[in-house]
C-alpha cells in the first residue's frame, strides 16, 4: 500500500512508476499487455501519463491496451471508457490502431451477452498457447465506494467462474446499467494489479478488503496479480488501513 498526500501527488506518482515499469518490461519482452480501467481516478492517472515528460521513453508502438470492463454504449459516446481513454491517453501515443483492443460498442453487437462472447474471442485470439487471455502485465483498477472493480458489483453471479473471461452485466448500480467486465480470474491473471483510489467515500471498501471481507460482499477483496498488487491511495481513502499495511506490503 502506497499512500499520497494528495490526489495529484498520487497521480502523479503512479504514472511515473507505470512508464519506468513499462521501460523496463519491454527492454526484456517483445511487447507489454496493459489492461485499462475507467472511472475517475483511470481517466486521471492515464492524463499523468500523456503529461509526463518521461512518456516519449516508452516505445508505445509495442504496447497492446484492454479494458477491465466497459459500459455498454454506443460507438464514440463520451461515457465510454475507450473514448475517455483515447481522450486522456491514446490519441497521445503513436500506438498503432490495432494494438487497441476495445470492447464491443452496443450499436455494432446489439445483443450484451453476444458481446461479452466477442470479447472473449478477441482475448483468445491474443492469447499464448493453450491459454484464454494474453499475459497481461499491467492492470489498473479503480475501486468504488462499494468496493467494486471493473463491473464487478457486490453480491452478483458468475464472476469467479475459471471457465469465462468475460461477462455481460444488467442491472448495474453504477450507470449505465449494461456493462461488460472481465471476470475475476482474467483480471487476477495479470502480473501486477494496480489499483488507484482516492477519496474517503472509498475508506471504508478499502478497510473491509484488507480487513478479509468476502470478494462476494466486497469484490476488491478478491484481487490478486500473480506478481505483485498494490493500492496506490491517498490519504482520505486510507483513513481506515491499519498504520501496519502502510508501504510494509510494496
Ligand atoms: O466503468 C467504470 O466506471 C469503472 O471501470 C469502475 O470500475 C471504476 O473504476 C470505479 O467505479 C471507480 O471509479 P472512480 O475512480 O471514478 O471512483
Amino acid at each position: 500500500m502506497i499512500v499520497h498526500p494528495d490526489e495529484d501527488s498520487l497521480v502523479g506518482s503512479v504514472a511515473a512508476r507505470f512508464i519506468t515499469k513499462l521501460v523496463d518490461l519491454l527492454a526484456e519482452n517483445d511487447e507489454a499487455h496493459v489492461v485499462l480501467t475507467g472511472g475517475g481516478m483511470g481517466g486521471q492517472t492515464q492524463r499523468a501519463i500523456r503529461d509526463s515528460s518521461a512518456r516519449d521513453t516508452v516505445d508505445w508502438t509495442r504496447v497492446h491496451f484492454w479494458w477491465g470492463d466497459e459500459r455498454f454504449l454506443p460507438a464514440g459516446d463520451p461515457e465510454r471508457n475507450d473514448v475517455q481513454a483515447r481522450e486522456a491517453l491514446l490519441d497521445a501515443l503513436p500506438t498503432p490502431a490495432a494494438n487497441v483492443h476495445p470492447f464491443p460498442a452496443s450499436d455494432e453487437i446489439e445483443d450484451l451477452d453476444e458481446a461479452a462472447a466477442a470479447y472473449a474471442d478477441q482475448l483468445l485470439l491474443a492469447a499464448p498457447e493453450g491459454r484464454k487471455y494474453p499475459r497481461f502485465d499491467i492492470t489498473f483498477l479503480g475501486v468504488g465506494p462499494d468496493g467494486h472493480i471493473a463491473s464487478l458489483f457486490p453480491d452478483r453471479d458468475g464472476y469467479r467462474n475459471a471457465d469465462k473471461t468475460v461477462v455481460a452485466v444488467r442491472e448495474a448500480p453504477k450507470p449505465p446499467p449494461n456493462r461488460l467486465s472481465l471476470t475475476l480470474p482474467a483480471i487476477n491473471s495479470s502480473d501486477r494489479i494496480w489499483m488507484v483510489l482516492s477519496g474517503s467515500d472509498k475508506a471504508p471498501a478499502l478497510g473491509l478488503a484488507l480487513a478479509g471481507a468476502s470478494a462476494n460482499e466486497v469484490p476488491v477483496a478478491g484481487v490478486q496479480g500473480r506478481k505483485r498488487t498494490v493500492f496506490f491511495v491517498d490519504k482520505k481513502a486510507a483513513a481506515d488501513v491499519p498504520e501496519s499495511l502502510i508501504a510494509s506490503s510494496y
